[in-house]
């Protein structure tokens, strides 16, 4: 039996939604589906209908469900066409009163004016103490990682300048820079070049690529830095990954589980060396959070593993930074919301409400993020579908949103409805698939500190391997 649902969506040619269902004109039968779903956006007073698909629906009827302060009001029904008719008054305006003044009540209102300043004043002594300790808090607990400031260790290593390199086509482009394929003494490499006004986005990476020990398998290995005497552009010169990002791999290739396994376990590496604080014969490699981890920043190379890249969003931990880089990166969100990152972004980072007294809250954002590339892996491995066919490569959340999602509709989602990328039944039945999917749900986890760290990561798919190989 099919359901019917109204359907209104704000972007009509995303396919997507057709994929529930035979869409008809303004109404869908939700073959897949036997709920009915509407999300009124409140703007102005007024609602603003868009729907989606629901596997779970109590009601019957649509009973409205205000989410996030009164901006949108969601519900779920099982009968025909129920999601087009939601019962939603906007909270009533206190009534205006108009009386005249007596003397009494004039002694009364100055009385209550000279008790509010006063209560003012006493808030913002208390409100600048707080303030105070909380940078003090902030700083201790960043102790951990500032211990080496004082070491007399190396904390940077020589500076390799390159003037003789060739450009050749660009093989990507990102927000702030151009990639191309290059050639530097005789090898073919990556030339990331930064406009000259870039200068601050070129030197973040540039230091975190110049870090002690910052060589492993799963990071791209940095050659060496420059500017272009023409135009004054500044390059970052690295080893050349032939598959390019992991996203336009994954979009031209399924991989078997063994190779989808090298992908996650390569990956995973890389970000545990990243994390790891390492002191090793008087050079220190502070851990660094990566903080804009997605299928675009990592990069395929040709032997079939993974190397992470783009570190220009960063933080060394060392310098107990957090909070400033914090500032910048909500400074950033605030504007244009950028294809391909947002959808990585943690519920903490959406919602703003990272636990600034804790100095590992950046490396847990990066874990939530490193869940949803393994998802993305996974859901490319032929071995884990019926058939042996996966389906079509799709970002996280672009089938229940949109491929150019909103914050407003991933907050709305990811945090307020707790929802994550879905996992396939079919996992259900595979030896591996109990595992699998723990894996994924212990790193995107809601509760920061329930997530698992880059190195247990590294373990729990050490044993998958050694437990189900094929
Ligand atoms: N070493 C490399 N080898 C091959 N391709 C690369 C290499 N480095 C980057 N690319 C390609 O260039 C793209 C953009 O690179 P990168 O993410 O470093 O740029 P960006 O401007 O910092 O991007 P973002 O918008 O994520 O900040 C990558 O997604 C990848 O396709």
């Amino acid at each position: 039996l099919c359901l019917q649902c109204v359907f209104q969506v704000n972007n009509k040619s995303n396919r997507k939604y057709a994929a529930f269902g035979n869409v008809s004109e303004s109404v869908q039968l939700c073959e897949n589906t036997h709920c009915c779903l509407a999300v009124y956006q409140i703007i102005n007073e007024l609602l603003k209908v868009d729907t989606l698909v629901e596997n779970s629906c109590p009601d019957e009827t649509c009973m409205a469900r205000p989410q996030m302060k009164n901006r949108f009001i969601t519900c779920v029904c099982s009968t025909d066409l129920c999601n087009s008719n939601v019962t939603w008054t906007p909270a009533a305006e206190p009534p205006q009163r108009t009386h005249s003044y007596s003397t009494a009540e004039t002694t009364k209102t100055a009385v209550i004016v000279i008790l509010s300043i006063i209560g003012f004043v006493i808030i913002t002594l208390k409100w600048r103490r707080f303030c105070q300790e909380k940078k003090e808090n902030l700083q201790s607990s960043c102790k951990d990682y500032s211990i080496r400031r004082s070491c007399s260790c190396q904390t940077k290593t020589l500076e390799n300048i390159i003037t003789d390199v060739e450009l050749q086509e660009v093989v990507g482009r990102g927000r702030f820079a151009t990639v191309f394929q290059g050639r530097h003494n005789k090898s073919v490499v990556a030339v990331k070049v930064y406009p000259a006004g870039c200068k601050h986005k070129f030197t973040t990476e540039k230091e975190i690529y110049e870090l002690p020990l910052m060589k492993h398998s799963g990071i791209v290995q940095f050659l060496g830095t420059g500017r272009k005497p023409d135009d004054g552009s500044w390059i970052i010169v690295l080893q050349y990954a032939e598959y390019g990002s992991l996203h336009s791999f994954l979009c031209k290739h399924s991989s078997s589980w063994m190779s989808s396994l090298k992908l996650c376990q390569s990956l995973s590496q890389g970000l545990s060396y990243l994390h790891s604080d390492l002191l090793s014969h008087g050079v220190h490699k502070p851990p660094v959070a990566h903080r804009d981890l997605s299928s675009f920043n990592v990069l395929v190379k040709a032997d079939g593993t993974c190397a992470l890249c783009d570190f220009g969003s960063s933080t060394i931990l060392r310098f107990c930074s957090g909070y400033r880089f914090w500032q910048n990166h909500m400074a950033n969100m605030k504007g244009q919301p950028q294809f391909g990152t947002l959808h990585y972004m943690s519920p903490e980072v959406l919602e703003g409400s990272v636990n600034l007294s804790s100095s590992s809250f950046l490396m847990q954002g990066d874990i939530y993020s490193l869940g949803l590339i393994l998802w993305e892996i996974c859901m490319r491995c032929s071995d884990l579908f019926e058939g042996g066919v996966a389906p079509q490569h799709l970002l996280p959340y672009e089938l229940e949103l949109e491929a150019n999602v909103t914050v407003e509709r991933l907050l709305l989602y990811v945090s307020e409805m707790d929802k994550r990328p879905s996992i396939p039944d079919y996992w259900g039945a595979l030896p591996q698939g109990s595992a699998l999917k723990e894996l994924l749900t212990n790193c995107w986890d809601r509760d920061t500190d329930a997530r698992l760290t880059a190195p247990c990561v590294v373990d729990r798919l050490a044993s998958l391997t050694s437990s189900y190989p094929h």
